[in-house]
């Protein structure tokens, strides 16, 4: 979802999320962990702070659902489409879900990289669209590059900076 330029953004400075559903190729923890690192990718470049809540609604809620799951966008199964994410908004808005379907790895096994796609797909639920650069996290396809060193290109950067970071007036 590339959302026009006005993109919405978060307003408040601290943005909470939960994590509903779980995925079985991954411990939970490791999925909590994988999670907060993905924010921190973000959250390290803008004024904004991130808080997980383990009950109620939170502003991002996240979780793992195959096939139809109650938004219009019904996942198609291992392969083709991993995730997708809401740009930032009430309701829906800010959700990241991710296809059960596939074989989720936490970087160490073969299978799909939940930290690449996490942090992918929290980068839409921030308002961010798709780069074309292919060294961005924010490239439409699925690339692990070097999972081991995994970090934000420096364009992903400029871009969540351009949305959040309030250049001063000279
Ligand atoms: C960038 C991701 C983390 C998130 C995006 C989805 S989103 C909404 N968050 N931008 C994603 O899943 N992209 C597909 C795009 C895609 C590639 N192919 C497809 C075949 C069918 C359907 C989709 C695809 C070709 C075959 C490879 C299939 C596995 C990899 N899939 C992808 O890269
Ligand atoms: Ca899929
Ligand atoms: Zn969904
Ligand atoms: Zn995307």
């Amino acid at each position: 979802y590339s959302p026009s330029r006005n993109t919405p953004k978060w307003t408040s400075q601290v943005v909470t999320y939960r994590i509903g559903s779980y995925t079985r190729d991954i411990p939970r923890v490791t999925v909590n962990q994988l999670v907060a690192k993905a924010f921190n990718m973000w959250s390290k470049e803008i004024p904004l702070s991130f808080r997980r809540v383990t009950m109620g609604t939170a502003d991002i809620m996240i979780g793992f659902a195959r096939g139809a799951h109650g938004d219009f966008y019904p996942f198609d199964g291992p392969g083709g489409t991993l995730a997708h994410a809401f740009q930032p908004g009430p309701g829906l808005g800010g959700d990241a879900h991710f296809d059960q379907d596939e074989h989720w790895t936490d970087g160490k096994g073969i299978g799909v990289n939940f930290l690449v796609v996490a942090t992918h797909e929290l980068g839409h639920s921030l308002g961010l669209g798709h780069s074309s650069d292919p060294n961005s996290v924010m490239y439409p396809t699925y690339g692990v590059g070097d999972a081991e060193n995994f970090e934000l290109s420096p364009g992903d950067i400029r871009e969540i900076q351009e949305l959040y970071v309030q250049i001063l007036p000279e």
